[in-house]
């Protein structure tokens, strides 16, 4: 190889096929209905078909599988209580896109100590989204390594392309592929038309580099995923999660020839990552879906079992069931959030 190659490249590891992974860890019959259904109910609620809200809830990282087994579990035993008003997706975020540098999700760093032993991770973050799915709990996620939803795609019922990667064409080209509704970020300086161009753009087919299910460089060829929309999370700029926000970004969508609707982060800029102000921004969110907004058709949610975060530092010295990202929500005000948001709806339908 001629010495100008890989100059800064250290190593070489070899990975496991996705076909391989997928092998040992099948999706099975039953997951693969519930997957399919739910994508289904994902897809009418996106449609205007189902006057539900999809809500998008859970940890903002998932770090260990036994707290994120117990939220699921918790979230398994509520959702069916609110599924006239709500349709229920477990947030199940394994790849975290850093502003520098940090920890990068449990498929980089499943040990939390710089180990990266990404095998252990993707092997963990699958096996995790078959047990979500066995509780009859749709799952959402972060794409944001274009390999990787090779690996876990099968088991997803929606996808988010986060703010620091919503310009991408590498992640709007891998969007138009995916089998998922996908629901993109505006930018993190509170840009929503970079968001609006992402879901025109991944509307379109697409050809481009990847990896096929035997881990085979391939070119890829995408016919075009109509099912993605806006999600707004703030920015530098400030919220914009409050109504007269949310009117302009649906002009914005449906200038662009998009289709009306959105997702409100009620997380991220929209409550300075402050915990105790996102449940006032989910009521906010909720106040405007009582109000009649149909445009409004999902929100998300961080959300965990012990409220706030708490820096990685010793992942032997943890506290259970908290955030080592952004900070969360926790369980008691959770269930307080989605039953204000169920309620909104119950409201909305009385408008129309
Ligand atoms: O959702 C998680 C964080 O908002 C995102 O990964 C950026 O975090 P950072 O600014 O601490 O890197
Ligand atoms: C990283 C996230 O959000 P954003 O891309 O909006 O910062 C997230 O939702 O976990």
């Amino acid at each position: 190889m001629p010495s100008t190659n890989d100059t800064r490249v250290v190593d070489y590891k070899p990975l496991i096929a996705p076909g391989d992974l997928l092998s040992e860890l099948p999706l099975g019959p039953e997951r693969t209905s519930l997957v399919e259904r739910s994508r289904a109910e994902v897809k009418r609620v996106l449609d205007g078909e189902d006057d539900r809200l999809l809500v998008v809830v859970g940890p903002c990282s998932v770090h260990d599988r036994e707290s994120a087994m117990d939220y699921a579990h918790r979230l398994a035993e509520l959702a069916p209580s609110l599924s006239e008003e709500l349709c229920v997706v477990m947030r199940v975020y394994f790849e975290k896109p850093r502003t520098t540098v940090g920890w990068k999700g449990l498929i980089n760093d499943p040990d939390l100590n710089d180990t990266y032993d990404v095998h252990r991770g993707l092997r963990l973050a699958r096996e995790l989204l078959l047990d979500i799915n066995s509780l009859g709990l749709p799952a959402g996620t972060e794409f944001l390594d274009p390999i990787t939803p090779q690996y876990i795609a099968d088991a997803v019922s929606w996808g988010a392309i986060g703010a620091r990667t919503t310009e991408s064409q590498v992640h709007r080209q891998l969007s138009s592929g995916l089998s998922t509704p996908v629901g993109f970020k505006n930018g993190t300086d509170g840009d929503v038309q970079v968001a609006v161009d992402a879901v025109g753009a991944a509307a379109a087919s697409h050809t481009f580099f990847g990896v096929d299910t035997a881990g085979a460089g391939s070119v890829v060829v995408t016919e075009g995923n109509p099912d993605c929309h806006v999600i707004l999370r703030g920015g530098r700029t400030g919220p914009n999660h409050d109504a007269a926000s949310v009117a302009s970004a649906l002009d914005v969508i449906g200038k662009a020839g998009l289709p009306r609707r959105l997702m409100i982060d009620a997380s991220h800029a929209n409550s300075g990552k402050d915990h105790v102000r996102q449940a006032g921004v989910a009521a906010e969110i909720a106040a405007q879906v009582a109000d009649g907004q149909r445009g409004v058709i999902g929100v998300m949610l961080e959300s965990f079992i012990v409220p706030g975060a708490q820096k990685l530092g010793d992942p032997t010295a943890l506290v259970y069931g908290q955030s080592i990202t952004d900070k969360c929500m926790g369980w008691d005000t959770t269930t307080e959030v989605l039953s204000t948001l169920a309620e909104a709806v119950r409201t909305r339908r009385k408008t129309l």
